[in-house]
């Protein structure tokens, strides 16, 4: 599902109008009557509630207006605050029309704050139609900001109108501040601030209505950005007749005195995402934890301690059609010798997955990147705090960074997955936010199981990028299967990939 920024919104809605002569008023009209919907279809019918309905002054309070008249068509109990006269053409029709119908209208600069929230705690339902998509600078009026105070705390139930108001629709940032909804809907497309927290958590439940507007096809609107959703995503092809020998082997190069189980734990989850032969290269405590927990991991020793030789040595024996994975629990000491082996790996024509402490080592010389092999994929695998060092950017600058994810990707000819509550991945192409998951994912060790499920499926030859977003998807669905949320060890995910492959290929 395409996912837009406010001001594709409005070329969106642009193009509609002038191209396929559906006029903004009909948009408007349609978009109120699905909000109407909507609380039907989550709350049931309306003879025995009350609401209210918080109108700004742009189109937003538009929408909200078309929602208040429509709601008389079933009770009398409708009242709306206006915030601000309606200062649009459209919303100010709106507006005359609800008066029309009978409907009452208070100001809230005659109400104040104390009415206002005697009407807002009196309703079963309060309506937020303040603030859209044209939301352009921070709330910081405040009146208003008591405002949307007393919403959330005085509200029985909010629903809002498109996105909840005070969150931008770009970011999911919060603009000084916002309201909680329990249930949001919003028009034609998804906008990226519904995926992105705190405005995802804001939403409550999204709904997304359809409202007229064009196919993107048909508005001859390229979008770059998506939701990863089940239809699109690919699963591996296991033709009947294949064999250990049809599937690319697994390598994970990391692992070290001091962190003994990740490289285990990407191992693992390889196995676990359908690799057929999975190697571990590490120290000696590593590879007799790689044992213990499955002999049929393939154990390459190179002694008691990190030895550059032995690693190098290995690496000019792989064959070319190896998923290596290099990083989980390497630790950052030897770098220099690291980042030469790293080197040499982008210099293979193999796919690489570069993750952990991989990273970091890479961050003292992200330029190598330039180095790799022209017709290599490799895919960097950061949470935010190793996409900082590897950007050289403040946490806050790259925390849900969709744009410098993109960036990066297109400058380095990377895929680049920035793990978070909301993922993102980017191939410097395209953007997809991917929104499965729970915090029984947030424990150390889970991205090292990431890292391995995405090697597991590239090794059975899904695309890249392609098997990056059914990776992060499956993961995130693991993550949801674990009984109690958060308590559990990442140990225990890998026993869900399996399940969350046969949910995702059930669902298709
Ligand atoms: N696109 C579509 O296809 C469709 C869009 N539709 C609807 O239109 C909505 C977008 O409408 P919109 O563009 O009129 O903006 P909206 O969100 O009402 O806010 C603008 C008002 O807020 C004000 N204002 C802004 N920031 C402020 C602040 N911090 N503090 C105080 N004031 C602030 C701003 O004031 P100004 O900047 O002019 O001073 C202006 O008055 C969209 O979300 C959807 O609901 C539907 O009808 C269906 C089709
Ligand atoms: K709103």
């Amino acid at each position: 599902m395409f996912v837009i920024t406010s001001k594709e919104m409005k070329e969106l809605e642009k193009r509609t109008i002038t191209d396929f002569d559906i006029s903004e008023e009909i948009l408007m009209e349609r978009a109120g009557i699905s909000v109407v919907q909507a609380i039907w279809n989550e709350y049931g019918e309306f003879s025995n509630k009350s609401f209210v309905i918080i109108c700004g002054s742009g189109n937003n309070g538009g929408d909200g207006y078309v929602v208040a008249r429509d709601l008389l068509n079933y009770t009398e109990a409708v009242r709306v605050i206006s915030v601000g006269h309606p200062t649009t053409e459209v919303a100010k029709k709106n507006y005359e029309r609800y008066l029309k119908h009978g409907g009452i209208v208070y100001t809230y600069s005659e109400l104040g704050l104390e009415g206002a929230s005697k009407i807002i705690s009196e309703a079963d339902i309060v309506v937020d139609a303040l603030f859209g998509t044209g939301l352009n600078r921070e709330i910081n009026d405040e009146e208003l900001t008591k405002l949307i105070e007393v919403m959330n705390l005085y509200s029985k139930c909010i629903v809002s109108v498109d996105i909840p108001s005070g969150v931008c629709a770009d970011d999911g940032k919060i603009m000084g501040c916002a309201v909680q909804a329990d249930l949001t809907v919003t028009f034609g497309l998804p906008k990226v601030g519904h995926f992105l927290f705190p405005g995802r958590e804001l939403c409550g439940k999204l709904k997304i209505a359809k409202i007229g507007i064009p196919s993107l096809d048909m508005l001859t609107c390229d979008i770059n950005k998506e939701l990863i959703t089940t239809e699109k995503l690919r699963l591996p092809n296991r033709p009947r007749w294949s064999n250990k020998g049809t599937y690319s082997q697994v390598i994970i190069i990391g692992g070290s005195n001091k962190y003994i189980g990740a490289p285990v734990l990407s191992a693992l989850s390889a196995l676990r995402s359908g690799a057929s032969m999975v190697k571990v290269v590490s120290v000696s405590k590593v590879c007799q934890c790689a044992m213990s927990h499955d002999p049929a991991l393939i154990c390459v020793n190179i002694g008691e301690d990190f030895n550059v030789e032995k690693l190098e040595d290995f690496i000019a024996t792989v064959s070319k059609d190896v998923v290596f994975v290099v990083g989980p629990g390497w630790d950052t000491q030897n770098s220099e010798e690291k980042l030469s082996i790293i080197k040499k790996l982008l210099l293979t024509s193999n796919t690489l997955i570069i993750d952990a402490d991989g990273l970091n080592v890479l961050s003292q010389n992200i330029d190598l990147l330039r180095e790799k092999n022209s017709s290599k994929s490799v895919i960097l695998t950061p949470h935010p705090g190793e996409f900082s060092r590897l950007t050289k950017k403040s946490l806050e600058k790259v925390k849900q960074n969709y744009e410098l994810v993109h960036e990066f990707s297109k400058e380095y000819g990377v895929i680049t997955v920035l793990k978070d509550a909301t993922s993102i991945v980017s191939d410097g192409k395209k953007i997809y936010f991917n929104i499965t998951g729970n915090t029984s994912l947030s424990k150390a060790g889970s991205g090292d199981i990431l890292s391995g499920l995405l090697a597991g499926l590239i090794s059975q030859h899904l695309e890249p990028v392609e098997a990056v977003k059914t990776g992060v998807y499956v993961f995130g669905l693991a993550g949801e299967m674990v009984p109690v949320e958060g308590m559990n060890s990442a140990f225990s995910i890998l026993n869900y990939i399996p399940e969350a492959f046969k949910r995702l290929r059930e669902s298709k």
